[in-house]
């Protein structure tokens, strides 16, 4: 490995000196310094870096563990390791050389021996002078750091038993996350916030929905068993959670929208959005790639409707996308996607297509995206505290700008769905409350989502996890879904009756 070790480097005796640096960290430390020099998102890098084809599966799963979960926790580790300096800087590689190691030590439990010595070699692999450094600042996690998260974990789920809100403090380290938003993720959850911390690190479990405008749940499930992909049935319509998920990308079903790769809450919410059989047009805000639009279509599908979409995103680039898989995904013309500030939908010059009301108006909004970090590690550390907290935060204010311009567009009677991925109360309960109190919202009245049109096709499975997830206020937070061991994200989704 070159030069000569430090004096630290040399009392841990030969295994140290002579650890041959594993190919999974060698790989994840040169696409962590990617990540940092390009600001690039981790999963996206991971997905396109031809590093990864040259790995073995076993060294892919770990290099996609550790970058996703430094990622997840760089602040955290960054704070740790910067505990243990006696100067205050480090190269950047050499940073991303500790992160990556005392990540390891203090979320995957790798045994000591192992992660401090690959530590150095990690350290030395960016800069030799780092071996000595490397190994001191590493055996200090180890020594203080790991007991302190042993103690703080015990706490969380002593907590969670208890069905008690965990500590903020605990909170923050077992999640890995800014001691401010582990404060505004127990007081959105309670008791809630223990499983999401202790479930951080968590690879969510890969799951698809049947697109039930092009097959029936029977022949998606078929065809997944065919690619070898062993579907097993989660109680959702259509929901499915795949056994093996590699081969899902070459088995040709996502690009032909035979399947819809989406977290069983994400299935949930586009059902309960779903209008009834009788409404002929919805609009759909926010449409992004259009997942949420071939589900919601196929739900009503099933309940016997055909309804007519007219969907907008304000992202030129999405809406392309959407129109072609809506196509693909047998919508045919029956969507229309369109690029478009939704904060004007109450605007009187309109594109044709959005003028008028329509049944069902369904809003599913930019948010934090925080219920969402398992799979968007970059959310914790990058999402300021400005723009969800306090009264002229970004987000709420778009939030329920995005409401009220869309309420104009309900027709009498019509509903208006709100949905999130935030676990946050202040881009979920608060921004509804505020547009119910508001003189757009004043002509709504909440519906619970239990009425949902949909809840009349729902087998007890499933009717037993949706109430497990609408609390008193008749919302729907997805979180409620884990105490029944459904490993889904955070969602949250609200039902208005247009009454005036
Ligand atoms: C939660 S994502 C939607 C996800 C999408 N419905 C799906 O199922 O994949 C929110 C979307 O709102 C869009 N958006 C943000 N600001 C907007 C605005 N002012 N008007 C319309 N769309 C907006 C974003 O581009 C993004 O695609």
């Amino acid at each position: 490995m070159g030069g000569r070790p430090a004096p630290e480097t040399a009392c841990l005796g030969a295994r140290v000196a002579m650890a041959r640096l594993a190919p999974a960290r060698r790989a994840a430390l040169r696409l962590s310094a990617e990540c940092r020099q390009r600001d690039a998102r981790a999963r996206e890098l991971l997905r396109t870096s031809d590093m990864m084809d040259g790995l073995e599966p076993r060294d892919r799963a770990l290099t996609t563990r550790l970058v996703l979960g430094a990622q997840r926790a760089r602040g955290l580790c960054d704070a740790v390791v910067d505990a243990h300096l006696t100067h205050g800087h480090l190269e950047p590689r050499v940073r991303d050389a500790l992160t990556l190691s005392a990540f390891e030590l203090l979320y995957l439990g790798t045994p000591t021996q192992v992660a401090v010595s690959q530590g150095v070699e990690l350290a030395a692999a960016a800069s030799r002078r780092a071996r000595g450094l490397a190994n001191a600042v590493l055996r200090r996690v180890a020594e203080e750091d790991v007991r302190g998260m042993e103690a703080a974990r015990g706490r969380v789920r002593a907590a969670r038993d208890a069905g008690n809100a965990p500590e903020v403090a605990d909170v923050a380290l077992v999640g890995a996350l800014p001691e401010w938003l582990a404060r505004e993720l127990v007081a959105s959850l309670g008791a809630g916030a223990c499983a999401l911390a202790l479930d951080a690190m968590d690879p969510p479990a890969p799951t698809v929905a049947a697109n039930l405008n092009l097959d029936t749940e029977e022949g998606a499930f078929a065809r997944l068993v065919d690619a070898g992909l062993r579907p097993s049935r989660l109680p959702w319509p259509g929901c499915m959670a795949l056994g093996a998920q590699a081969g899902l990308a070459t088995s040709g079903l996502v690009e032909e929208t035979c399947v819809l790769p989406a977290d069983p809450a994400a299935q949930m919410v586009s059902w309960l959005a779903a209008p009834s059989a009788d409404v002929d047009a919805m609009l759909e805000v926010g449409q992004g790639r259009a997942t949420k639009t071939l589900l919601l279509a196929g739900a009503n599908r099933r309940l016997g409707g055909k309804v007519l979409l007219a969907c907008v995103d304000s992202v030129a680039f999405k809406s392309r996308l959407a129109r072609e898989r809506v196509r693909a995904g047998g919508l045919g013309d029956r969507a229309t996607c369109l690029t478009l500030d939704a904060t004007r939908l109450d605007a009187r010059d309109v594109p044709p297509e959005l003028r008028g009301t329509f049944g069902q108006v369904f809003v599913d909004a930019p948010c934090s995206g925080t219920g969402t970090m398992r799979r968007h590690p970059e959310v914790a550390w990058s999402l300021g505290q400005e723009s969800v907290c306090g009264g002229s935060a970004r987000l709420p204010a778009l939030q329920l700008r995005m409401l009220s311009a869309a309420a104009a567009r309900v027709a009498s009677g019509g509903t208006l769905a709100y949905s999130t991925c935030s676990d946050l109360r202040a881009e979920d309960e608060d921004v509804v409350c505020a547009f119910l109190e508001s003189e757009a919202g004043r002509a709504f009245a909440p519906l619970p989502v239990t009425d949902a049109p949909c809840a009349s096709v729902l087998d007890p499975a499933s009717l037993r996890i949706l109430r497990a997830m609408t609390g008193q206020d008749g919302f729907l937070r997805s979180e409620g879904g884990r105490a029944l061991g459904l490993d889904c994200d955070g969602h949250f989704l609200a039902l208005m009756r247009k009454v005036g």
